[in-house]
């Protein structure tokens, strides 16, 4: 992988499509659009222009769209093909693109990659763009917009920049230890600003499972002993015929997982083993998964059939919601007080209180959050050695002057390394090949 090679790719979805967009970007980006187009159009101006292939036939009319370097997303001379989205349109296209010098086909976030390193975004921003390509819901939008807004980059520069500040003067205030005019005060209002920003980034990062519940999901477990209607709920909740059922106890090993819209927000929603003592050793570790997974549940859905003795189990330290199922057959109102709400997924009665009740219990863990929250473990990561290092500086203040200001280099380090500021030269390869081909 070389960086001056001219790198393509379709950037455009799944084909055939009405329109597809083939996107080259790299040095040779202008002359390879001379001999595609015959004519490389005004930058910026979209010309209607028939491309050819070697032999001079014609492979489709298509619009062509040229950005000159160092304007254009990733910095370099950008050349887009608007061609009609049939398979062998784009076959023949990406064929013959490749068969010029220094020219190959993308990797998986080479353009946002580019325009990294050409300073036209930094990695806040080029994770944003990689979130707003893959937000499913109005809420994973939102976040991934305001990552790729530029708003988060500016707070976290902002903070390693007052600490880079807080150091020099520091670090001054040592050179002239000796002198007599150095006002005292100096040091006390230098530590005030470092102990704010400290505060800040604990504040900051306390929303952090904020940010992941936005961004990867709120998880729903439903649980609950055999036969109890969990993969019936399963499928009504999702609206389509996911999980086996029948009325053998024990039907359900695998953990099975559907994503749901709730109101904006993205719900992951899984289906369990029953629980309960058994001696089959697959179904053992069907109840051992869902044991498993009932540890990081946001929200317990606790199953028991109505018509049943057993009242729905309670998982400590979980956030939990008892319910009674096959409503249908049951008409006495007692059994129901057991319950924070009954409902059958075969009359689709309750239904609509349960997503109530999720809606309601998920807001009260992120609504009203400001949007300005870390999303990643990288982010998280790096925050929280900032936040160690500034606690360093803070306990190290009274024993000696010069060790404050080593942590205080530290934590706007790795403030830095969040941008990508400071070097993460070995960090690229793993954060942009997450990120898709095309973009
Ligand atoms: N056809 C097409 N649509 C697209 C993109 C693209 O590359 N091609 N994008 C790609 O992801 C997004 C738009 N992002 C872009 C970001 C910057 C520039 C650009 O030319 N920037 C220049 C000039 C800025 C200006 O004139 O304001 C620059 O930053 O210098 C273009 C697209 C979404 N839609
Ligand atoms: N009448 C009625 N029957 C239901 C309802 N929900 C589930 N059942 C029946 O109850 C039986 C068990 O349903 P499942 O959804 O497979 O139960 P489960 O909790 O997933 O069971 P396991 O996977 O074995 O743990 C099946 O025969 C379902 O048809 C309901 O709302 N009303
Ligand atoms: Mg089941």
């Amino acid at each position: 992988m070389r960086a001056s090679d001219t790198i393509f790719a379709l950037s455009s979805g799944a084909l055939p499509s009405g329109v597809a967009v083939i996107r080259i970007s790299g040095p040779g980006a202008f002359d390879i659009c001379a001999s595609v187009a015959g004519h490389v159009p005004e930058p910026r101006r979209a010309q209607l222009l028939t491309l050819r292939g070697r032999d001079n036939t014609a492979i489709d009319q298509a619009l062509v769209l040229t950005f000159r370097g160092p304007a254009s997303f990733t910095g370099e001379d950008c050349v887009e093909f608007h061609l009609h989205g049939g398979r062998a349109v784009i076959r023949a296209m990406l064929d013959l693109l490749s068969s010029f010098a220094d020219t190959r086909h993308a990797e998986a976030g080479e353009f946002t990659r580019r325009a990294f390193e050409n300073g036209k975004l930094d990695l806040v921003e080029a994770e944003g763009l990689s979130d707003v390509i893959v937000a499913e819901t109005e809420m994973q939008r939102r976040l991934a917009m305001e990552q790729a807004s530029g708003h988060l980059s500016k707070l976290y520069e902002g903070w390693a920049k007052a600490l880079t500040h807080a150091r020099a003067m520091i670090e001054a205030e040592l050179d002239f230890s000796d002198e007599e005019d150095i006002p005292g005060s100096v040091s006390e209002t230098i530590w005030q600003s470092v102990e704010e920003i400290t505060e800040s980034i604990r504040r900051h990062l306390a929303g952090s499972r904020t940010g992941e519940i936005i961004r990867d999901g709120y998880q729903v477990v439903i649980a609950g002993p055999p036969n109890a209607g969990k993969s019936s709920l399963l499928n009504a909740l999702a609206k389509r015929d996911i999980a086996i059922v029948t009325d053998v106890a024990g039907t359900t090993r695998d953990v099975l997982e559907v994503h749901l819209d709730i109101g904006g927000y993205a719900v992951r929603l899984y289906d369990t083993a029953g629980l309960r003592e058994t001696d089959d050793t697959v179904e053992l570790e069907g109840v051992r998964r869902a044991r498993a997974l009932l540890e990081t549940a946001d929200l317990v859905l606790s199953l028991a059939d109505m018509s049943g003795e057993e009242d729905a189990e309670i998982f400590p330290d979980r956030d939990c919601l008892k319910i009674g199922t096959k409503a249908d057959l049951f008409s006495g109102q007692q059994k129901a007080d057991a319950f924070d709400l009954v409902l059958s997924s075969q009359s689709g009665e309750g239904m609509d209180r349960l997503i109530a009740a999720i809606s309601d219990r998920l807001a009260e863990r992120v609504a009203g959050a400001s949007l300005s929250l870390p999303v990643r473990q990288r982010q998280t990561d790096y925050l929280r050695q900032a936040l160690g290092a500034l606690e360093e500086a803070s306990s190290a203040r009274a024993l000696s002057p010069e060790l404050p200001s080593e942590s205080l280099r530290r934590a706007a380090e790795s403030l830095g390394r969040i941008t990508g500021r400071v070097d993460v030269e070995d960090l690229l390869d793993v954060i942009f090949s997450s990120f898709c081909v095309g973009k």
